[in-house]
């Protein structure tokens, strides 16, 4: 039996953690979670799975639950309460799927509590990954992939040398407007970018992938999970998201990872590593239902957020903080109607031009400057950009 913890229970990824917990019952037990602001759903998932422990965001949030829901839980709050989530339970492994880079501080935490981390929240690595893989590294704590592309580089990867591979190739589907110029870009709207062609995702992936600021996410993750260089590691559009990512080698073999778009497929590989499981109502992969299979060449002068990410991977020290902090920001503010879809590169681009950067830094550098960042690109609201 593995005792899980889980972060962001409430998600996309969180709700389909809980189907692979609730479909191996004799494998899996949740012994805590973790929600934002939707106590609603937590109730249900306290009752269905009893853990020990149930973080929210907020105080008053937490109040409220404890008076709806009876139970032996213990229902905790804040950032306290979401490290409390993370490390106080006999769990052994946490999956880490709160968005964005409050996923930092539980999942430093949860490394230092000796559990396996089972990591979706890229922004996590984004924002400070040579803190991550450091501490990682020093207490001897396996980081598993669950974004879809890791996952599959990490099986292709397996019993290989790594000194004998050209390039990491991830594949990207398009996003929501793969097929659009960057004219056509211009007045899209929420509800237009909210529509992913092939995953079904939380809000803010989908508009990330809709920018190719998930790819950039995605690139700098790569280069922290796999220890490779940028010039190593590369990305190719491939629309239908069979081929889930690839390596090549120096002999010029390529291994690809294939199957059905299901993302409980990289988070149960995660939680079972290095065994498998059946997948509960899976559906199998039958190429010649697939039919064709596309690719295409990147074009980085399309998708500038990808640009910008690689930009900020080869420079390093605070700059991925800092594009990663611009991004969270500027894509609430284009999910709350105040900017335009293309707005969102522009004030990325801004704010890694204005930003001063330093080497290595600590984990307060990392927060003030993800801090300064939201300030910053806020502050390009009011000055009529
Ligand atoms: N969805 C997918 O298929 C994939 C997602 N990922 C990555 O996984 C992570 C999660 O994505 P996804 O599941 O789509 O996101 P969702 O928006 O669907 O879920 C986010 C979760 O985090 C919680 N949350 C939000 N803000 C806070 C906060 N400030 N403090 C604590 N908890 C918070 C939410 O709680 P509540 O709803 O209760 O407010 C919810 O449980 C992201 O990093 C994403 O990039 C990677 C690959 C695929
Ligand atoms: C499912 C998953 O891992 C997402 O990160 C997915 O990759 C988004 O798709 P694109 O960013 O390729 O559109
Ligand atoms: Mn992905």
């Amino acid at each position: 039996m593995k005792f899980v913890s889980l972060l962001g229970a409430t998600g996309s990824i969180g709700k389909q953690t809980l189907d692979v917990i609730a479909s191996h019952p004799e494998q899996f037990r949740l012994s805590s979670m973790s929600v934002g602001k939707n106590i609603d759903a937590a109730e249900e998932i306290i009752r269905e799975f009893k853990p020990e422990i149930c973080a929210v965001q907020n105080e008053s949030d937490a109040q409220v639950l404890r008076s709806q829901v009876e139970t032996s839980t213990k229902i905790v709050s804040g950032m306290e309460g979401l490290i409390e989530a993370a490390v106080s339970t006999e769990s052994s492994v946490v999956v880490n799927s709160v968005i964005g880079s409050v996923g930092l501080l539980p999942t430093l935490k949860a490394i230092e509590a000796n559990k396996t981390i089972a990591l979706a929240n890229k922004e996590t690595l984004v924002t400070a990954g040579h803190l991550v893989m450091e501490k990682a590294k020093k207490h001897n704590v396996d980081i598993l992939p669950v974004d879809s592309e890791h996952s599959a580089i990490y099986q292709c990867l397996n019993g290989e040398d790594r000194n004998r591979v050209e390039k990491l190739i991830l594949t990207a589907s398009g996003g929501s407007f793969r097929d659009r110029t960057r004219d056509e870009l211009k007045n899209v709207t929420v509800k237009d970018a909210l529509n992913h062609p092939n995953w079904s995702m939380g809000a803010k992936i989908t508009i990330d992938s809709a920018t190719m600021m998930n790819k950039g996410l995605e690139v700098i993750e790569a280069h922290w999970l796999f220890s490779f260089d940028y010039s190593k590691i590369d990305v190719i559009l491939h629309k239908e998201s069979i081929i889930h990512s690839m390596v090549e080698f120096v002999d010029t073999s390529v291994i690809a990872h294939l199957g059905q778009p299901d993302m409980r497929v990289p988070i149960q590989y995660a939680l079972t590593h290095p065994e498998r499981l059946e997948l509960v109502n899976g559906k199998r992969l039958n190429l010649w239902e697939a039919g064709k299979l596309h690719f295409q060449k990147m074009d980085y002068d399309r998708f500038r957020c990808l640009k910008l990410a690689f930009e900020a991977g080869n420079i390093g020290g605070l700059m991925p903080t800092v594009l990663n902090a611009a991004n969270e920001k500027a894509v609430e503010l284009f999910l709350d109607g105040k900017i335009s879809f293309l707005d969102i590169e522009e004030m990325i681009e801004r704010a890694m031009l204005q930003a001063e950067n330093m080497n290595q830094p600590e984990l307060d550098a990392i927060q003030e400057t993800d801090k300064r960042t939201r300030y910053f690109v806020e502050s390009l609201l009011n000055k009529g950009r």
